[in-house]
């Protein structure tokens, strides 16, 4: 970037930057002149050009630059340098940047004057109003982001007058552009609809007829390369791609990840919501104010035993720095949750913070599409995840062009799946860029210690050494919920001041322990509060323990017990459906919710409802039950529990999986978007459908996988079943991960079983027809039964669900081909494809010109390359289309040549080998050339 400055002596001089070396400065916003009279980059250089009328300009944003402290200011005129073509590019694409990052802009207009002749008639208005609002600055293009992009916008007169700035004149300009005010605010700009960005932009004009596009880039933040020449709808043009592939992208990276921003709610909703009280002190404390304001100081690691309210501070750190940094910077957080299988792993953590980027900085999504657009969603959940992911990720957080960014990661020993590479990561990246701090969370581990002593930069802020503090906030916190409780209960003043002694000499610091007595007293009769406050005991085990033995002595203790070690087990929250069915026990007051909610309630404080979902209070609950109450809870040992979830998922599976289940009907009825049935029918097996095969592997698996056994004859009758509800759940990825496993359990067994044949037969089917039954869930009876080996054994099973409207079909060969798995998804040509977890796919397709026809009598199918099908049906009013037409009636092949499709209406998915370089449709009748060479023709009835 080039900026000029006035030196000692009066001259101008100009000096160009890198990015990370760039000074404070000062830019001008104007309305350009004749262009012979504005002051070039060649003039600077000259050092001539002081006679032209655009000189004043340049005079005045010096001047004022220098009034404020500023030595160097920026002016288009003369800080591009036009003539190297690759600068100017650069330019066009960071300019809204570099208005955004100035410490001022000065908007200069030539065409308002401090004491107009004319006066204004409105007494109240100042005289230069309507001069102001008439001004040419509001009408044309790059105005349009000059306006917006910088945080501070100064108004001037010709005669250099002050007027205002844009907050001190929103209302004006909001009358006079329409533009919204938190907008003009500084709100960022991604809150705002494309549609209503454009809007902005109506009516504003540009010399050049590509800039009317080429202006709005910073607005959506999209990279794009002018090229001047495309016209104005050319230019247009792509920029509307590239916003709709960058939010496909966006909404591929939401759709293999939970959105941290929910996740923080409901975390804030199921602890009883966020006390600002009880976090404000770490607002003062020496290690944060550290950490905040000094450069050097970049990974702040909180660390304390359970319960001392490290998730609940991280929530109230998010919400302060939101409320007190500037509006353009990033703040991205991730909570893992170790009773969450789909919120505890480092690749998870990774996926949650680039999401929460890319949303806020759209621009960054640059990194994802590198591999995107090659790789597709599968990109963020196959086995590569992580590597692709760290790179990313480390990409983004150098690029120069990212606004300054906090990364917040909080229970980091909740991250059961890839800890280390999680440490490693951030010890590594947190002293990567002076623009990115970081604040992790966690337990007193020795381990995570460890890691993070490797990163430079770093400070520890250790809740256990900051006691008094802590000891404050937790009395706050008993203060507040004792009030509570004592309204909603009624306690006299004895009683409440009897309470609030008892929590305070025993909470030891520790939030949890005080929130979980006060869920007790919440269900305690007020006549038996005193007697029942000397029965908890100080310490957070010894709390757990107490309500352990009360558990035991209920009449449901056997019970509760089995419903804690289950919630204990599970790898995500499950609902009370799920819950009742997966407990034996539960199933004859099934429809009974007022009991269950019951029984739950006996289990003391261990388990919280909410939202229908059923939690376990806290990490440190889920550890108590595992470890200390092991004996009481898991007497057979875990094993025992992953087999009881693994049968009674087999048999809710059997008994709620049917065919469309959902009533879709149309065979291309896409999984993106259905209305959920009311009741859901998979409400009782999602979680099954989910996890039975990671309860298997937990298990003791042995009875339930021989011949015949349980296993296999659930996969025998609801195999195809099972993989139209996966699809329904958006979970085709985790299946075919299921049967990864499944098929690697088998494969361990020894001796070839009728049971290995099917489940290595079922693995081929699900990794070659993912594509087609994660689009369209019923293409599991269509495509996926049409395109499978005639021996193949899933195929033969289900015979009875083959389609009867298709009374040709194609002909497939006896056993399946070498290619295990398409990767679909990626929109751009194919360099590179893995995937390890699946296999890679090992054909390769060519794709050769050829031409098919139907003869004149519609009986024969030709190519030229010399295949040639025989028709059944004697037809002669014959079409050819070419692969990439447009929709027709009657039978024909999407324009994307992925479906057959009959009036429109997709009925046959076409996996990737089957996809035609041209076909022939005659009536019911369509020939179909692949690129391989291919030849195969559907008749349907
Ligand atoms: N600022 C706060 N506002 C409201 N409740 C709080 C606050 N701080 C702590 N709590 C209460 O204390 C409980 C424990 O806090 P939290 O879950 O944050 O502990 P933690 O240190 O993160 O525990 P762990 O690391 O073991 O998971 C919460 O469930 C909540 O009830």
């Amino acid at each position: 970037m080039h900026l000029l400055k006035y030196g000692e002596d009066g001259e101008l001089t100009i000096a160009k930057f890198n990015e990370d070396t760039i000074p404070s400065y000062a830019i001008l916003s104007h309305r350009w002149g004749a262009e012979a009279q504005e002051v070039t980059f060649d003039d600077i250089a000259r050092t001539i050009g002081k006679d032209k009328s655009g000189y004043e300009k340049i005079q005045f944003c010096g001047e004022q630059a220098r009034q404020d402290g500023l030595q160097y200011f920026w002016i288009d005129t003369c800080c591009i340098n036009k003539a190297n073509k690759a600068e100017f590019s650069w330019a066009i694409q960071s300019m809204f940047r570099w208005y955004r990052n100035a410490a001022r802009c000065y908007v200069y207009l030539s065409d308002v004057t401090a004491s107009p002749q004319g006066t204004d008639e409105e007494a109240s208005a100042p005289l230069w109003d309507s001069d102001f609002r008439k001004s040419e600055w509001f009408t044309r293009g790059w105005t349009l982001q000059e306006l917006l992009a910088p945080g501070s916008v100064e108004f001037f007169t010709r005669e250099w007058e002050k007027l205002g700035d844009k907050l001190s004149l929103i209302q004006q300009i909001y009358e006079i552009t329409g533009i919204p005010r938190p907008a003009l605010q500084g709100v960022s700009l991604s809150q705002f609809s494309i549609n209503e960005r454009l809007r902005w932009k109506e009516h504003r004009k540009t010399t050049c007829e590509e800039d009317g596009t080429y202006s709005l880039l910073g607005i959506f933040d999209v990279d794009l390369a002018p090229v001047y020449g495309e016209g104005a709808a050319g230019a247009f043009r792509r920029l509307m791609v590239e916003i709709e592939k960058r939010e496909r992208c966006i909404k591929d990276i939401r759709r293999t990840c939970t959105d941290p921003r929910d996740d923080k709610k409901r975390i804030e909703n199921t602890k009883g919501g966020l006390l600002k009280d009880s976090y404000r002190w770490i607002l003062d404390n020496a290690s944060f104010q550290q950490w905040h304001y000094d450069p050097q100081s970049r990974l702040l690691w909180i660390k304390g035993d359970p319960g001392k309210g490290k998730t609940m501070l991280l929530c109230g750190i998010i919400d302060e720095l939101r409320r007190s940094i500037a509006k353009m910077d990033l703040v991205s957080y991730f909570f893992c949750q170790a009773t969450d299988s789909r919120i505890n792993s480092a690749t998870a953590v990774l996926r949650g913070l680039l999401y929460l980027l890319v949303i806020q900085q759209p621009s960054l999504i640059f990194y994802v599409r590198e591999k995107y657009d090659h790789a597709g969603k599968d990109l963020f959940e196959d086995a590569n995840a992580w590597f692709a992911l760290t790179e990313i990720l480390a990409k983004m957080l150098r690029d120069p062009r990212l606004n300054a960014t906090y990364l917040i990661i909080d229970a980091l020993d909740e991250c059961v799946t890839d800890l280390p590479k999680l440490l490693e990561f951030v010890a590594k990246q947190s002293s990567a860029s002076s623009r990115v701090k970081w604040i992790v969370s966690s337990r007193n581990w020795p381990g995570i210690e460890e890691q993070l002593e490797q990163a430079g930069h770093k400070v520890r802020l250790s809740l256990e050494l900051n006691a008094d503090s802590v000891s404050a906030a937790v009395n706050i916190f008993i203060q507040q919920k004792v009030s509570k409780l004592a309204e909603q209960k009624k306690y006299d003043a004895p009683t409440h001041n009897a309470v609030l002694a008892r929590l305070t000499s025993n909470a030891n610091d520790t939030f949890l322990w005080v929130a979980l007595v006060c869920q007790d007293l919440q269900a305690t009769a007020r006549r038996n509060v005193l007697k029942k406050l000397d029965l908890f005991p100080p310490g957070l085990d010894a709390l757990y323990k107490r309500m352990m033995q009360q558990i035991s002595e209920s009449d449901d203790a056997e019970l509760c017990k089995q419903m804690l070690a289950l919630i204990a087990l599970v790898y995500r929250p499950i609902t009370l459906e799920e819950l009742v069915a997966l407990v034996k026990q539960l199933e004859d007051i099934a429809d009974d919710t007022d009991s269950i909610r019951e029984i739950i309630g006996l289990c003391g404080s261990f388990l919280t409802l909410r939202d229908g979902i059923v939690y376990l209070v806290h990490q440190s609950a889920k550890d108590f039950l595992l470890a200390k109450a092991a004996g009481e809870v898991l007497p057979s040992g875990t094993e025992v529990i992953h087999h009881a979830i693994l049968v009674r998922s087999l048999q809710v599976m059997s008994k709620t999986l049917k065919r469309d289940m959902y009533g879709l009907q149309a065979f291309g009825h896409t999984a993106k978007k259905f209305k959920l049935p009311d009741p859901d029918p998979l409400a009782s097996s999602r979680y099954s459908c989910v996890y039975w095969v990671d309860h298997l592997c937990s298990s003791d698996h042995i009875e339930s996988l021989q011949d015949g056994g349980a296993i296999e004859v659930f996969l025998r009758n609801n195999y195809l079943y099972w993989l139209e509800a996966l699809s329904l759940c958006k979970s085709i990825p985790k299946g075919l991960l299921s049967m990864a496993k499944l098929q690697s359990i088998v494969q361990g067994m020894g001796k070839a079983t009728s049971f290995k044949a099917l489940v290595q037969d079922a693995h081929r089917f699900v990794m070659y027809h993912k594509g087609a039954i994660e689009n369209s869930p019923l293409q599991a009876y269509v495509s996926a039964l049409l395109f499978s080996p005639t021996a193949s054994l899933v195929r033969k099973l289900f015979q009875r669900e083959e389609p009867e409207w298709i009374t040709i079909q194609p002909a497939m060969s006896n056993n399946w081909s070498a290619c295990l798995q398409t990767l679909e998804g990626h929109s751009e040509s194919v360099s590179s494809i893995w995937d390890a977890s699946s296999g890679t796919c090992l054909q390769t397709l060519e794709i050769m010109s050829s031409n098919v026809a139907f003869d004149s009598t519609g009986s024969h199918l030709h190519t030229d390359i010399g295949l040639v099908a025989i028709i059944a049906s004697q037809r002669s009013d014959v079409t050819v289309n070419k692969t990439q037409q447009s929709i027709h009636l009657g039978i024909c092949i999407s324009s994307d040549g992925t479906w057959i499709t009959h009036n429109a209406q997709k009925l046959l998915w076409l996996p990737s080998e089957y996809r035609p370089i041209c076909s022939a449709a005659s009536g019911r009748f369509i020939g179909i050339a692949t690129g391989s060479g291919k030849i195969f023709t559907c008749c349907f009835k």
